[in-house]
């Protein structure tokens, strides 16, 4: 039996062109695209999908996120943050070790594809840790940890202090043709502080974290995977620095890939309204040229593709205010809008370009088999909805995470259906 999206817009990635489709699902896989014109079969659907007036596009792929389960639950469960995923159009997301237990050995990463599985929302990765309980003192069991199905090794949440152990882990994870994915940040440089350094600090009398506590990391470790050849990938970019550096880095043909946020490319220090904790997430907002620095980097392919980092966190941890506030906000369900709305209805990008570093770019980077509509692939689709226009309001999220700087935003570009391999995971209605 099949199932049919009908009279749907896909893009051309190629030269943005859009044409009116139909696309023919079966097992789970895209078995046709076809002109409108063309003649449906008269027996055996299954399900009719009127995409009429709306954007099918390969499914968004998130490669940095947090979904808190184990040990944080109260946060998010993978059920939960899988859902809300799905609910933002992305059909996979890699998830960050950062859990209680730390998913640094075989077993938890089992555990955590076993709940993904049970979720049947967006498809879930895992990244393993570098560092035993991510303390940057011993390395975990590379090897039975991609084995039990980590896609990469990274400490985020911390930085790895160390240059030797940052060195021995590119050479391990490169020798078994692993990425290294890093958090960029020198504690040394950091201490107590919860803002950028800049304007804001100063007038709220708060510490600043400096640009060079992000680029000295980056710095450090593109020579360190010049020096061990491994697949280094750079977290959530967000200093002029090091951007001139991953530049300087790719142009040596260093094999280094770099991801941004949308509050990176949207936000910055001097826009936070007050000592609001919703605005205060790592890195933090930086300055205006900052920002600047990244929608830049994203066109000329420095950084070559786009995640949420959702970090969710309660509304009690949120309320201590920023200087004791955790650090980061969701992402998921305000992602695409976001970008939608002020980057493409404003003409500064195309929608093949918004659509490359959400799909294409991030599949390419890490080798992943999605991110393409394209006959023969499993039908990981996104159908989005981008002329409703409706506020941000966090009350409506499938997230436990109402942490989130966007609230009241009037944004078009929502999505209304995501399926995975073939199956419906979330739909508006
Ligand atoms: N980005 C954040 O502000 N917070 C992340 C950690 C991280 O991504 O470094 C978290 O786990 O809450
Ligand atoms: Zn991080
Ligand atoms: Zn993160």
């Amino acid at each position: 039996m099949s199932t049919w999206i009908l009279n749907g817009t896909i893009v051309n990635l190629e030269t943005n062109a859009a044409e009116t489709k139909h696309v023919y699902i079966e097992n789970g896989v895209i078995q046709n695209i076809m002109d409108t014109e063309s003649e449906l079969p008269e027996t055996g659907i299954a399900e009719v999908i009127d995409a009429a007036g709306k954007l099918v596009s390969a499914g968004f792929i998130d490669m940095h996120v947090h979904l808190r389960e184990p040990g944080f639950e109260y946060k998010e469960t993978i059920a939960t943050g899988a859902m809300s995923a799905a609910k933002g159009g992305f059909t996979a997301i890699a998830c960050m070790p950062n859990t209680k237990p730390v998913i640094g050995t075989a077993e938890v990463v089992r555990s955590v594809l076993a709940k993904a599985d049970a979720a049947e929302a967006a498809r879930v990765l895992p990244y393993a840790a570098i560092s035993v309980n991510q303390l940057g003192r011993e390395l975990t069991d590379f090897a039975a940890l991609k084995e039990a199905g980590a896609i990469g090794f990274t400490d985020d949440g911390v930085g790895v202090q160390s240059a030797q152990m940052m060195k021995d882990a590119m050479k391990l994870a490169a020798s078994m043709n692993m990425p290294i994915i890093a958090h960029c940040e020198d504690e040394t440089l950091v201490v107590g502080a919860p803002v950028a350094e800049g304007p804001f600090a100063e007038k709220h009398g708060l510490k600043g974290i400096p640009n060079e506590s992000e680029a000295i990391h980056v710095g450090r470790d593109v020579l360190l995977a010049e020096a061990t050849g491994v697949h280094y990938h750079v977290c959530h970019v967000s200093t002029v620095q090091s951007v001139r550096l991953i530049r300087q880095a790719k142009s040596l043909g260093v094999n280094v890939t770099a991801e941004v946020c949308p509050h990176h490319l949207l936000l910055a220090d001097e826009d936070i309204p007050g000592l609001d904790a919703n605005w205060k997430m790592n890195p933090p907002l930086r300055s205006r040229k900052d920002v600047e620095a990244m929608i830049e980097a994203l066109e000329d392919g420095t950084i070559d593709m786009i995640v949420t980092d959702h970090a969710p966190h309660s509304e009690e941890e949120k309320a201590k205010g920023m200087q004791l506030a955790p650090f980061g906000i969701v992402g998921f369900e305000t992602a695409f809008p976001l970008l939608y709305t002020k980057f493409v209805k404003t003409g500064k990008w195309t929608l093949a370009f918004l659509l490359t570093k959400l799909t294409v770019k991030p599949a390419e980077v890490f080798g992943l088999p999605w991110g393409k509509l394209e006959i023969g692939r499993s039908a990981d689709i996104t159908i989005v909805d981008l002329n409703t226009e409706q506020e941000v309001d966090p009350a409506t999220f499938v997230t436990k995470g109402k942490n989130t700087p966007f609230t009241g935003w009037t944004l078009q570009g929502w999505p209304a259906l995501t399926m995975v391999e073939g199956k419906t995971v979330w739909s508006s209605r």
